[in-house]
């Protein structure tokens, strides 16, 4: 079936570490190689299809190939692809984003979600003086050095989550707390509260499976950091633009300092994006003396996608209907399941996004260790061969588009429960 795939996997082995460019690809024994992508399907280069719920991780909200970004990316090529000046589009784009975040007076633009939550600590720890910071166990901020500690996503699945090549000094200021607990995070911030500059997190984490915030837990943050004198910095790479318009800080009703935007925020292509209060943000230099910086920063191909995409979610507003979809996929599967007497598997969803866990739905990164890792990839083999495309991993997130047909969903709870009762 993956006859093409395997031959190029061999090959490309050869010439970069473990045949690929982000570790998150490297499926055992290969992964398939894409031809080409429209909408809600992927196609391989064996000739195969695929529903896909993987979306490149998140961006592409508005499904593959998107027409009419497509067109304003073509028209936007023929004036150049990028000038190391100023455009107008910038401010165009910085005046949507703030006026969608209200947590959000100014914005840096920059290429990646990496650097954009660098970019966001090191400012945290300029404008405040203080070195330390706190992460959540689990949770995935790039792949820049002093968040490479209980790193989620390809670093849980590798089986590095604390990366080699990080010096022990890069991370003694990286302070580990687990999810979901108030109880916790107001003694680790207590104790360090006048060396603390932030706390970062996903708002919803997406990157060690979905693990969902419980009631009142994103409030209890932002009391403690307050109180504590602490910066919070809400990491919205996935979850900007995908839990609603203004991503989960609109959606929970709770205000971060500074904001981390990337993903849909590119419309598929390349960016990263920091935003947060004008007294902040005024530190990033030149106007203040935290150095951020990048020939390809605002470039106008990322903007242009960016700020189509986000244009078009703020005219039409899909996310009834995503969640609609969503919800109508989940409730398939946990009917099926339960119908099924299929034992050891749950599922969930927070509007566009879900995940099927197979062991306990969990509240934290310790209980999502305990999930059944081999079994969920017996399981992504099984979706491929019937044409059902999920991220490669446990501990990824699924997520639906405007793409997704409601045809596409139902045979998608088809496909699902057919190789669940296979497993
Ligand atoms: C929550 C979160 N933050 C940051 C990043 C880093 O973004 P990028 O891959 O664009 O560098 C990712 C994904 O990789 C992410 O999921
Ligand atoms: N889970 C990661 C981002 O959200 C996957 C992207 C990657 O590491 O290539």
């Amino acid at each position: 079936m993956w006859e093409r795939s395997k031959e190029l996997y061999d090959v490309a082995k050869t010439l970069m570490p473990g045949g690929v460019s982000s570790p998150v690809r490297a499926v055992k024994p290969f992964p398939f190689y894409t031809r080409k992508a429209r909408g809600s399907r992927i196609y391989d280069v064996d000739g195969n299809e695929y529903i896909d719920y993987c979306m490149a991780y998140g961006p592409l909200i508005l499904g593959h190939a998107d027409e009419r970004v497509k067109e304003a990316v073509k028209s936007a090529l023929e004036n150049g692809w990028v000038y190391g000046t100023p455009i107008e589009l910038e401010i165009e784009y910085a005046k949507l984003i703030t006026s969608i975040y209200p947590s959000i007076d100014m914005v840096r633009f920059t290429n990646t979600g990496s650097e954009a939550t660098m970019s966001a600590l090191r400012l945290a720890k300029g404008f405040t003086g203080r070195d330390k910071f706190v992460k959540i166990e689990g949770s995935f901020h790039g792949a820049h050095d002093s968040v490479l500690v209980k790193a989620g996503s390809g670093a849980t699945t590798h089986g590095t989550p604390n990366s080699a090549g990080v010096p022990e000094d890069f991370v003694k200021n990286t302070l580990q707390s687990p999810y979901n607990d108030v109880e916790a995070l107001a003694e680790i911030v207590e104790k360090n509260r006048d060396e603390l500059a932030a706390l970062i997190l996903e708002p919803v984490m997406g990157n060690s499976t979905l693990i969902i915030p419980e009631d009142g837990y994103l409030r209890e943050v932002r009391k403690i950091t307050e109180e504590n004198d602490v910066l919070l910095i809400f990491d919205e790479v996935i979850t900007g633009f995908r839990l609603s318009l203004g991503g989960a800080q609109e959606y929970y009703g709770v205000k971060p300092d500074i904001t981390t935007l990337g993903k849909i925020a590119g419309g598929g292509f390349p960016i990263g994006i920091v935003g947060g209060r004008r007294e902040i943000m005024e530190h990033f230099s030149p106007s203040g003396a935290v150095y951020q910086a990048g020939t390809f920063s605002g470039n106008p191909v990322s903007l242009t996608a960016g700020y189509t995409t986000a244009k078009i979610l703020s005219e039409e507003r899909p996310y009834d209907e995503l969640r609609r979809k969503t919800e109508e996929l989940v409730k398939a599967v946990r009917d099926g399941i339960e119908d099924g007497k299929v034992e050891g598997v749950e599922v969930d969803s927070i509007e566009s996004m879900f995940c099927v866990y197979f062991g306990e739905r969990p509240r934290d990164y310790a209980s999502a260790l305990r999930l059944d890792k081999e079994r969920f990839m017996k399981f992504y083999w099984k979706l491929l061969e019937n044409g059902v495309f999920f991220p490669p991993s446990q501990y990824e997130s699924c997520f639906m588009s405007t793409a997704h047909s409601m045809e596409d969903v139902e045979r998608t709870a088809e496909v699902i429960l057919k190789c669940l009762a296979e497993l």
